[in-house]
């Protein structure tokens, strides 16, 4: 018997990153070849917005998703976000050449502020959501806190374009096959403050560290890319990467709700107290997936190194999270 669809609320619909994942949402990648989904998209509510979202819409008909069933166009996140069971919350001013995420904190806040209460109006309880609006970890925290009735651990940051990125740079040194590195992790924020770690990792059983063997690299090139690439790729392309963060949006939502059969992924997830990281910090973490919900790798050595990141990155989230405590 075929499954009944879903409903999957995308806010920023007609945006750039908009247009690279609805097409992949409504194809099955998301949510699996076997899973109808129905998609309420939210715009802004002015006439250009609104508009092109009505185009994108026409797209996606023409497409003829077998498993699309349904799609709706919004304005008002009270109707956009009713019963939702997958919200990615996308809609956010980018950042543009030479700002810094530190910019848009007051801009994108009070969006969060809104939707977290549309969400714990009218959305699933068990609603899974994604924030990738940024500054990600601190709308994410704020949609959380305006969301009191629904559990706190519904609510996720994007750390996901961060883990693929330090994959991709580890097989580039390495020589490996991407698809064969684990263990990989991201900690702490989206933001060039983010400490991508692969102290851990493994590739065919052997050590990524040991066979990279630079602590130099890693301080000096790896960090620095993989933490600075946002800004390198706004240089490059004149506007903020949209099909690597909706690829992994996807892969992020994919994993959350399918699982991810042991391997680890990096997740920014309220902090439960571990590793010193004080409770609801919305905060990157190796995680791993299994029945519909997330388990945080537990109990992993920090050296002097990783602590100084780390104590770097939450740094920088306390601050943010001090900069909007007034809208709380
Ligand atoms: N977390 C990450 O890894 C990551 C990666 C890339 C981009 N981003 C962020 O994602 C966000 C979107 O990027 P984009 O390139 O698609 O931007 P974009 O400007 O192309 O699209 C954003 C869309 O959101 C809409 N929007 C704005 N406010 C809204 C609201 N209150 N409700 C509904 N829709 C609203 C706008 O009308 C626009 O169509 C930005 O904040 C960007 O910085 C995050
Ligand atoms: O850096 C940005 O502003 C966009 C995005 O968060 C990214 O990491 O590419």
């Amino acid at each position: 018997m075929s499954k009944a669809p879903v409903r999957v609320t995308v806010s920023g619909a007609a945006g750039q990153i908009g247009y690279a994942l609805l097409f992949r949402i409504a194809s099955g990648q998301m949510l699996g070849a076997d899973q109808p989904v129905i998609l309420q998209l939210l715009e802004i509510p002015d006439e250009k917005a609104q508009k092109a979202l009505k185009g994108v819409m026409m797209e996606l008909e023409d497409c003829a998703f077998p498993l699309l069933a349904d799609m709706s166009a919004h304005g008002d996140p009270m109707t956009a976000f009713k019963d939702v069971d997958y919200a990615l919350l996308v809609g956010a001013r980018p950042r543009g050449p030479g700002m810094e995420r530190r910019d848009l904190l007051s801009a994108n806040a009070q969006i969060f502020t809104a939707q977290g209460k549309a969400l714990n109006a009218v959305a699933s309880r068990a609603v899974k959501t994604l924030v990738v609006g940024n500054p990600a970890n601190t709308n994410a925290y704020i949609a959380m806190k305006s969301a009191p009735d629904l559990p706190a651990k519904n609510f996720t940051a994007m750390l996901r374009l961060d883990h693929n990125r330090a994959l991709s740079q580890l097989a580039a040194k390495t020589g490996k096959p991407v698809g064969e590195i684990e263990k990989v992790c991201v900690w702490g924020n989206h933001s060039p403050t983010m400490y991508a770690d692969y102290r851990f990792a493994t590739v065919g059983g052997q050590s990524v560290k040991d066979l990279i063997n630079d602590d130099v690299w890693n301080r000096d090139v790896f960090l620095p890319t993989v933490g600075k690439r946002g800004a390198a790729i706004i240089e490059a392309r004149g506007l903020s990467s949209a099909a690597s963060a909706a690829n992994a949006a996807i892969d992020h939502m994919r994993d959350w709700a399918l699982g991810t059969n042991g391997r680890w992924v990096s997740m920014g997830i309220p902090s439960d107290g571990s590793y010193g990281i004080p409770a609801e910090t919305m905060f990157g973490f190796p995680v791993t997936c299994a029945g519909g919900e997330y388990q945080l790798v537990r109990d992993l050595p920090i050296d002097a190194f990783s602590q100084e990141r780390i104590n770097k990155t939450l740094a920088e989230l306390e601050e943010e999270k001090a900069g909007v405590q007034h809208l709380l």
